[in-house]
């Protein structure tokens, strides 16, 4: 069967669909769709609006070379989104994000803000004409004409420098500074003419990198995290809820032992939902769990504290009854309702799938929702919040079709706890036709196999011949605390052997081909292809993308030390990292990784490379020659993102295993120049 998996072209052109905004009436969807370029090289967003009741097919709404994205509904039904096109007014600006209405009666969007430092996100509130954006300013700015002329300097004198008192410096592939974000509000934004902008927080340092503002139905306050600095390098987040009219900033929340972060208002506006990530050390795992805080000052009160998952908030019910929250759960990431009265917490949607901005209806009955699975991309459905009946609306792309089958599988750990997968089956795969397999390992390593991820398809080595195991060991969600707990700080342990585990219980199947299976993993399933590199010769071929190689040299380096050393002491760096096993390695490796990964960074790469050559059972040979391969990526940070790069990376993947597991030679791709 040929499928759009069967062509790395094909693949790369499918369209890709992500959030969901749901105007007041709840009456309009707008999502966001993200296409190849004429020239292929880039992928330009656009947004779409889904018809809720699925009478209607969907509709493109924006076009432009430069895409859109951000979108967020006005109340009074018009349409704000972010776009780096440009202004129709300047004939030579300068490509930069600002914000555009496109109104509810419709016509052309216009241009309704445009700052030096550009618009990222943008807020807004559900019954008032209050927006509020964020946007960067440089540290010493004053206001925003300072600002601009601080830019202007800057660039004319070609600086690039930084100065840092603090940490971090980086940020996943981006420099931190001069420039930090802040929130300014915007008033009237429904209303034709200027709109100055309020720098609500000027104070605000680092301490809203990564955050994003929660306005209250009225408009009247946001509820932001706030990143605070501590001694030694390490930070926390506090909550901390600013007056829109007054600017006043008051820290709601503030401990050592967590982070907290802000999830929606009540509709009456007396309530916040707030997520409590526990502080992590090397005894004590993240736990997640929800508080209400009550608004008039009481104290937070813990919301179903005793439910053994870790809730994700996304909306309140119209009449407060129960909050609407989405948490991972044996491979799927259902759609729940927390009785905010009683704690009672009750599965919504019944299918193994995995949602996302999920938004409910004025009348409460139904929610919208981004939908997807293993066996098929973000979708947008409807949801009846009574019965879970879920309905997939007309969407702006159809599902591609799957070369195979999807299984759910099951093996025990050395401790008897049950590790779960997901198997994909290639077409034929039978006793009579055993086919090849691939273990592949997911990242985090907090998190699970349970959404449609572009970057790592199983598909198109399913189109290939291939049945890929996709196990959720140790350290992975949705699975209680226990398969957390059991995992940290010793990934070379638990998280190892249920993977071990995994992959015994799938060669002992009669329709797959024991001898022929690899392994591969990003980040850190990339760690984990390492550790698997130097432990066992069982699979023919390993493949390891922006990968942890050296603990003690990742944990300084990476863009969060923080976050990696509260986890590993300097003993459980040793005893777990993969650098010291490197003279164990006879697997052949591909290594792949992109100079601005700034998460795991390159040095992991260079380090794994040379050490593979030089130190490894299978070293280059006297004539340079050598099994192992390093794909390496100038342009690319953490993840492969360019169209044509993803093409690369899954042909030079599959050059590799074919010719380590099958015997076979491929032919490279021919811009690798080879
Ligand atoms: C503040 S660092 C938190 C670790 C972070 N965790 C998650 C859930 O992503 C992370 O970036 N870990 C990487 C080493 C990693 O494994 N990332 C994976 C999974 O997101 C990836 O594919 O990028």
């Amino acid at each position: 069967m040929t499928t759009p998996f069967s062509s790395l072209d094909d693949f790369v052109a499918l369209p890709r669909l992500s959030g969901l905004v749901l105007n007041r009436e709840g009456t309009r969807l707008v999502t966001s769709v993200a296409t190849l370029d004429p020239r292929k090289t880039a992928y330009r967003t656009a947004l779409w609006e889904v018809d809720p009741t699925g009478e209607q097919p969907a509709r493109r709404l924006t076009r432009s070379a430069a895409g859109e994205s951000g979108a967020a509904f006005l109340p009074n039904g018009d349409l704000l989104f972010t776009s780096t096109r440009p202004d129709p007014d300047e004939s030579e600006g300068e490509k930069r994000s600002a914000l555009w209405r496109l109104p509810a009666a419709g016509g052309e969007a216009s241009l309704l803000l445009t700052r030096e430092g550009g618009v990222g996100g943008v807020a807004t509130a559900e019954a008032a004409d209050v927006v509020v954006v964020t946007g960067d300013s440089l540290a010493g700015s004053a206001n925003e004409e300072d600002d601009a002329e601080r830019r202007k300097a800057r660039k004319e004198s070609g600086v690039a420098a930084i100065l840092h008192t603090g940490y971090p410096v980086r940020y996943w592939d981006a420099d931190l500074g001069p420039g930090e974000p802040r929130y300014f509000a915007l008033k009237d934004a429904a209303a034709d003419g200027d709109h100055p902008l309020e720098d609500l927080v000027p104070s605000a340092r680092g301490g809203l990198r990564d955050a994003h503002p929660v306005l209250d139905p009225e408009g009247s306050a946001l509820f932001t995290a706030f990143t605070v600095p501590e001694e030694r390098g390490s930070q926390r987040t506090v909550l901390v809820r600013v007056d829109l009219a007054t600017r006043e900033l008051a820290v709601l929340l503030d401990d050592r032992e967590n982070d907290y972060s802000p999830g929606p208002v009540s509709p009456d506006g007396r309530f916040l939902a707030v997520v409590r990530n526990r502080r992590t050390s090397a005894d004590l795992a993240p736990r997640t769990s929800l508080l209400l805080l009550p608004l008039d000052g009481g104290a937070p009160v813990p919301l179903a504290e005793d439910w053994d998952r870790w809730p994700a908030p996304a909306a309140w019910l119209p009449d407060g009854s129960g909050l609407v929250v989405t948490a991972d759960d044996d491979g799927g990431a259902p759609v729940f309702v927390i009785d905010t009265a009683t704690g009672s917490v009750r599965r919504v949607t019944q299918d193994a799938a995995a949602y996302s901005d999920v938004s409910v209806s004025p009348d409460g009955a139904t929610a919208y929702a981004v939908r997807s699975s293993y066996l098929f991309p973000a979708e947008v459905v409807r949801i009846d919040l009574a019965s879970g009946t879920t309905v997939r609306l007309p969407n702006p792309a159809e599902r591609p079709e799957v070369p195979g089958t999807l299984e759910r599988v099951e093996s025990v750990g050395e401790d008897g706890q049950p590790v779960r997968s997901w198997l994909v089956l290639p077409e034929g795969a039978s006793a009579a036709s055993p086919v090849p397999a691939l273990l592949w390992i997911h990242g985090g390593p907090i998190g699970s196999w349970n959404a449609w991820t572009w970057r790592w398809s199983p598909w198109l080595l399913a189109a290939r011949g291939y049945a890929v195991l996709l196990p959720d060991p140790a350290l992975s969600t949705g699975y209680g605390q226990h398969m957390v707990d059991r995992g940290w700080g010793a990934w070379g342990q638990a998280p190892y052997t249920d993977l071990m585990a995994a992959t015994d219980t799938l060669v002992a199947r009669e329709d797959i081909d024991g001898a022929r299976v690899a392994a591969m993993g990003g980040s850190f399933g990339g760690y984990m292809a390492n550790w698997i590199a130097g432990h066992t010769d069982r699979f023919a071929a390993i493949v390891t993308h922006a990968s942890l190689w050296a603990l003690d040299q990742f944990a300084p380096t990476t863009d969060a030390a923080y976050y990696w050393q509260r986890e590993m002491t300097p003993e459980a760096m040793r005893e777990n990292s993969p650098h010291l096993h490197v003279g164990e390695i006879r697997t052949p490796m591909l290594v792949i990784h992109g100079d601005k990964d700034y998460r795991v960074p390159i040095g992991e790469g260079l380090r794994l490379w040379y050490e593979l050559l030089s130190a490894s059972k299978l070293p280059a040979d006297d004539d340079g020659s050598t099994p192992h391969r390093f794909l390496y990526f100038p342009d690319e940070n953490h993840w492969i993102l360019k169209p044509q790069h993803a093409r690369i990376w899954y042909g030079v993947v599959e050059a590799f295993l074919a010719s380590n597991v099958l015997g076979e030679e491929r032919e490279l791709p021919p811009e690798l120049g080879l």
